[in-house]
């Protein structure tokens, strides 16, 4: 497999030979465990970063690559995790983080769709589970969780970009996060899902109109973090509700961990605005994600202090 390079586009076979280096080199802050298999059997793994304090600790749960062709996203996990350990004890703000909260990173959620992009199709979006009845591939899995599933801003027909699937949790990957987060939601405080693009900072409701129980939280929350992100190269973001700032969309996993109890649940839409879309380049990589980590760490932060 090609050398890693986190200022690169790097496919999954690279991302997995990563993933055991260097959870294995920094066993004192990273621990690695296998959430379930896709679709076509690849391992979902799934990184715990945090100082090891044999005590239990409230975590932040942080999903990369759900859509396909939305790699920015997968460079981006890959990114915080290098930050996070090359940082720890130099940057105060995030050893802090780290030595009181664990982050739990699944850099690639939907490897099927992801190998998929290398192979055949640079832009797919969906999973690649085979449709009974249909010669159509896949299901949108932000569609597919238990949020107002399949009401709105979501397809009943298999053949369509954003397809709802047959059943609540209908792929395997849908099923194997949410068991993740079903049985650690005592200790998950933040749910963050990381898409491209737009460049916006979204948070519940996208299946409804309604104002979330913690809108105003939510909402000054991601103000701060949008603040936090600018601050390094200048980059807008806009934040606020899924439904009006983007589009509505049920079956959302950020609706749903937000409907669990996981009240800071929030979606990146990273950049860009439209140019290059998802084929973002790979000189953006770096000030792409140098300026999400900004937006990261205060919404981390953030939950820190209101534990
Ligand atoms: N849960 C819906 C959040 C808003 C839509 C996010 C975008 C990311 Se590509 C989508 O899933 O269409
Ligand atoms: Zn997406
Ligand atoms: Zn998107
Ligand atoms: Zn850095």
């Amino acid at each position: 497999t090609k050398a890693h390079d986190y200022t690169k586009y790097n496919n999954w076979a690279t991302i997995n030979d990563w993933v055991v280096s260097i959870s294995s080199a920094n066993a004192n802050l990273i621990s690695r465990q296998v959430i379930g298999n896709t679709y076509e059997g690849r391992p979902m793994h799934l990184l715990k970063i945090g100082k090891k304090t044999g005590s239990t600790k409230p975590a932040v749960f942080m999903d990369c690559g759900f859509h396909a062709r939305e790699w920015i996203t997968h460079a981006f996990c890959q990114w915080f995790v290098k930050e996070a350990v090359s940082t720890y004890g130099s940057d105060s703000e995030m050893t802090n983080l780290l030595d009181r909260m664990d982050f739990f990173v699944l850099p690639v959620f939907n490897i099927d769709g992801y190998e998929y992009t290398w192979t055949n199709d640079r832009m797919w979006r969906k999973t690649r589970s085979r449709n009974s009845g249909s010669n159509c591939i896949g299901t949108d899995p932000n569609r597919n969780f238990d949020a107002g599933w399949c009401t709105i801003g979501a397809s009943s027909n298999p053949c369509s970009e954003t397809y709802c699937g047959s059943s609540i949790e209908s792929e395997i990957e849908s099923k194997n996060l949410a068991n993740f987060i079903r049985s650690n939601k005592s200790i998950i405080k933040a749910y963050l899902t990381v898409h491209s693009y737009s460049q916006l900072l979204l948070f519940p409701y996208s299946y409804k109109y309604g104002l979330a129980a913690d809108h105003s939280e939510l909402l000054s929350v991601s103000q701060g973090a949008i603040a936090a992100l600018r601050s390094l190269y200048g980059t807008k973001y806009t934040s606020g509700p899924g439904a009006s700032t983007i589009y509505p969309a049920a079956g959302g996993s950020d609706d749903w961990a937000y409907d669990l109890g996981v009240k800071y649940s929030y979606t990146f839409e990273l950049r860009d605005e439209g140019r290059y879309g998802f084929l973002l380049p790979e000189s953006q990589i770096k000030p792409t994600c140098e300026e999400t980590m900004l937006a990261v760490k205060y919404i981390a932060s953030h939950v820190l202090k209101n534990l």
